[in-house]
């Protein structure tokens, strides 16, 4: 069945462009194998300092919904973990999967959850503006986060409240006052860190990777809520369920995934 869900989203006009960089050799996502990840102790925790003041808006994109940050300024930021420098925090949003089966675009050993996290920043010790950053080496930085199916996420609701709103493509509506470290697992100390890229065009390999060890959990009521949101426009004929909207793992081309962590 997931073979299917992958074949139909390739079918997504956002695959239409090229599936890869070309020569692209640190592509996202991955399929960590626990085993072969490397102990690396200079790995410092992760320091996330996130104002709920600069949330802004949430949106339906198509693909996925995002919920936006003012990052004009260094207000909400993450550093240390693998990082040399601060990066701002200017979105975050899911994958997910039509069935609790699958959905993440990372897995490990082989393992898929329905659905995963990603907190996106960029370097602004190197970089004025997020599309500059996003072409550089070492230009964004993106927590990953694993979500089960189990307890209810309080903190969770109020974004699944608004997401009837943005049930079309295109759609946006104010989303204010909301902290997005609710969304963290509790132990942030415990992560994976690989260069990668990109996991939906552009595929720039620009990407810290940064994989929490630790997974969230939602409700099924709440991921049913992601799964009635539509990748079409209110103004086309056939409406589609935006569900299993991920890309599958990538090869890994030599790549070390360190671990903080034994
Ligand atoms: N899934 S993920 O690897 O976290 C991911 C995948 C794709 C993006 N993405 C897609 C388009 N953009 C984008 C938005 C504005 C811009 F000026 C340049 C971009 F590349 C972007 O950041 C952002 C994050
Ligand atoms: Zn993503």
């Amino acid at each position: 069945m997931q073979e299917a869900a992958e074949h139909n989203m390739k079918m997504h006009p956002m695959w239409q462009g090229p599936l890869a960089v070309p020569g692209g050799d640190r592509q996202s996502p991955i399929d960590i194998v626990v085993r072969k990840s490397v102990f690396d102790s200079q790995l410092k925790p992760l320091v996330t300092d996130y104002d709920p003041q600069t949330c802004q808006q949430i949106w339906n994109n198509g693909y996925s919904f995002l919920v936006e940050y003012d990052d004009t300024s260094d207000k909400s930021t993450l550093k240390g973990g693998p990082l040399q420098d601060k990066f701002r925090l200017c979105q975050f949003h899911f994958h997910w999967g039509e069935s609790n089966a699958w959905g993440s675009e990372h897995t490990l050993d082989r393992r898929l959850f329905p659905a995963e996290l990603h907190l996106v920043h960029w370097n602004s010790d190197k970089y004025s503006l997020f599309e500059e950053a996003v072409m550089e080496d070492n230009g964004l930085a993106v927590i990953g986060v694993f979500l089960k199916v189990g307890k209810r996420h309080e903190g969770l609701q109020k974004l699944v409240d608004a997401l009837p709103a943005i049930r079309h493509k295109d759609s946006v509506v104010e989303f204010t006052r909301f902290d997005p470290a609710c969304l963290l697992p509790s132990n942030t100390d415990d992560y994976w860190t690989y260069h990668g890229s990109l996991t939906t065009p552009p595929l720039t390999e620009s990407v810290t990777w940064i994989v929490m060890k630790q997974h969230i959990e939602v409700s099924h009521d709440q991921l049913a809520v992601f799964r009635s949101l539509l990748f079409t426009s209110a103004e086309e004929e056939v409406q589609k369920s935006m569900v299993n909207n991920f890309r599958v793992q990538q090869p890994l081309c030599g790549r070390t995934v360190r671990s903080s962590f034994t």
